[in-house]
């Protein structure tokens, strides 16, 4: 199993380029299975994720092929694809790939609108929590399915076939219930509102591709969307925005180490909170034509609170990378986690390089120290392994992350990316 050693305590100095959005890019390319027609998809990031979904695409009968060239492009590394569902061949998604992630459950909104039926195994993803599914099959039923759970599968038929347009109110925001609800509905007989609706980049950029794939929905990036049915969708093609999560994190590792980097590519309206927070911490935040400039000088790191919220507050996903930061402020700050019950399994890792953090119910308490010191930590989920690969960059000595597995998910080249700005970090296979 791969391993990454950091040696810490270099400034990063330099331009990273920001990659396309693993959670753009998913429910972008199950989209493709609304239409026989091509979607394709430019800055798609090259990350395990994609792969996966590839693979559970292709089980239904999505062909795929790849037409930008992979090589440095401005805007990261990743490349255009293109996605044919000519037919669809089995509208079964199985445990075997499903469990692996999350997104792949989300399927379910366009098999169902466009065949009228679709099993799809429970999903995995990222273990912070419970993640139930009942929001996605609630929904589903408003529009008109039924659905059973059997031996771990949720199987769905549309009555008569065809989705029909309703009213939902989602009793609580969920990203990927919206994803879904908002796919399954382009297809519907009728109108479809959805009430309290995530409001989330990845949603507008989601319901933008649908647009031009001939759907027609407005409202996206508020609490309500409208989604008149059509009786079927073209292709189209359509940008993955830069990753918000990815910037945010190498936002975050640079207000730690210290050092003036370019994030390129990168768009500042996608995490406005998120940045007003470090630039509370002591980081300034340079919004450019080519990206965002971020430095740090020596002052040191003012301690902030932060509570996670859905968007526009503060990102759950870039929590821990945030306590990463908070490990090494001038004084206490508390983070709250209100969006899942259980992530912050990377307390325990941090403590390992000498952090001190309590932690009281959902809130986490952290006492800056004046140094973290390097130990072997062990990844425990996608932005947990970052967190740690962060305060690694800022502690002295050696760091070595074991199970890189996780941030193979999500971070494109990131030992490639960091050493181009200076940082001792390299993946030792095997
Ligand atoms: C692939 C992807 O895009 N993943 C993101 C997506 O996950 P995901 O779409 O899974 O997250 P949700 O927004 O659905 O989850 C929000 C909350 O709603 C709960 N819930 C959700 C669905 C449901 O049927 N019932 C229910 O109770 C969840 O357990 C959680 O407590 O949004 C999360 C919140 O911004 C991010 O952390 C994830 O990185
Ligand atoms: C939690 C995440 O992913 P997933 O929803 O796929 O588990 C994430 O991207 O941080």
């Amino acid at each position: 199993m791969d391993r990454i050693r950091i040696v810490g305590g270099n400034e990063l100095t330099g331009t990273i380029p920001i990659s396309g959005a693993k959670n753009a890019a998913l429910p972008l390319m199950i989209a493709s299975l609304l239409t026989d027609d091509t979607l394709t998809l430019e800055n798609v990031p090259h990350l395990a994720d994609v792969e996966q979904l590839i693979r559970i695409l292709g089980n239904h009968g999505v062909d795929y092929s790849v037409s930008g060239r992979r090589e440095r492009q401005g805007e990261g590394y990743s490349r255009t694809i293109s996605f044919t569902a000519r037919n669809i061949v089995d509208t079964t998604a199985p445990y075997e790939l499903v469990s692996k992630m999350r997104a792949s459950f989300w399927v379910i909104g366009p098999l169902l609108a466009r065949m009228g039926e679709a099993k799809v195994s429970l999903p995995g993803g990222c273990a912070i929590g419970t993640r139930p599914v009942d929001l996605f099959i609630d929904g589903l039923q408003a529009l008109g399915a039924d659905i059973d759970v059997e031996n771990g599968y949720a199987v769905a038929k549309a009555r008569n076939k065809r989705l029909t347009g309703n009213r939902y109110v989602f009793p609580k925001i969920s990203v990927g219930a919206t994803h879904v609800l908002m796919m399954a509905a382009t297809l519907a007989r009728g109108e479809t509102v959805l009430e309290n609706a995530a409001r989330e980049p990845e949603v507008v950029n989601l319901a933008e591709c649908l647009n031009a794939m001939g759907a027609r929905i407005t409202g996206q990036g508020t609490s309500t969307i409208t989604i008149e049915g059509v009786d079927s969708l073209s292709g189209a093609r359509h940008r993955v925005i830069p990753d918000r999560i990815e910037t945010g994190t190498y936002a975050m590792a640079v207000a730690m180490t210290g050092g003036d980097v370019l994030l390129e590519g990168a768009r500042a309206d996608l995490l406005q909170g998120a940045l007003d927070v470090l630039s509370r911490t002591g980081a300034e935040i340079i919004p450019t034509n080519s990206g965002i400039r971020v430095l740090r000088n020596g002052a040191g790191i003012t301690p902030v609170d932060v509570v996670t919220e859905p968007f526009p507050g503060f990102p759950t996903d870039l929590q821990a990378q945030f306590m990463g930061l908070m490990t090494m402020s001038k004084g206490k700050s508390k983070i709250t986690e209100t969006i899942f019950e259980n992530r912050f399994m990377h307390v325990q890792e941090l403590a390992r390089l000498g952090a001190h953090i309590t932690l009281s119910g959902q809130t986490a308490i952290v006492e800056g120290v004046s140094k973290l010191k390097g130990a072997p930590v062990m990844a425990t989920d996608l932005r947990a392994s970052v967190s740690l690969v962060i305060a690694g960059l800022a502690a002295e000595g050696e760091t070595v992350v074991n199970r890189v597995y996780h941030l193979d998910r999500g971070f494109e080249r990131l030992e490639e990316k960091l050493s181009r700005c200076g940082a001792v970090i390299e993946r030792i296979s095997g």
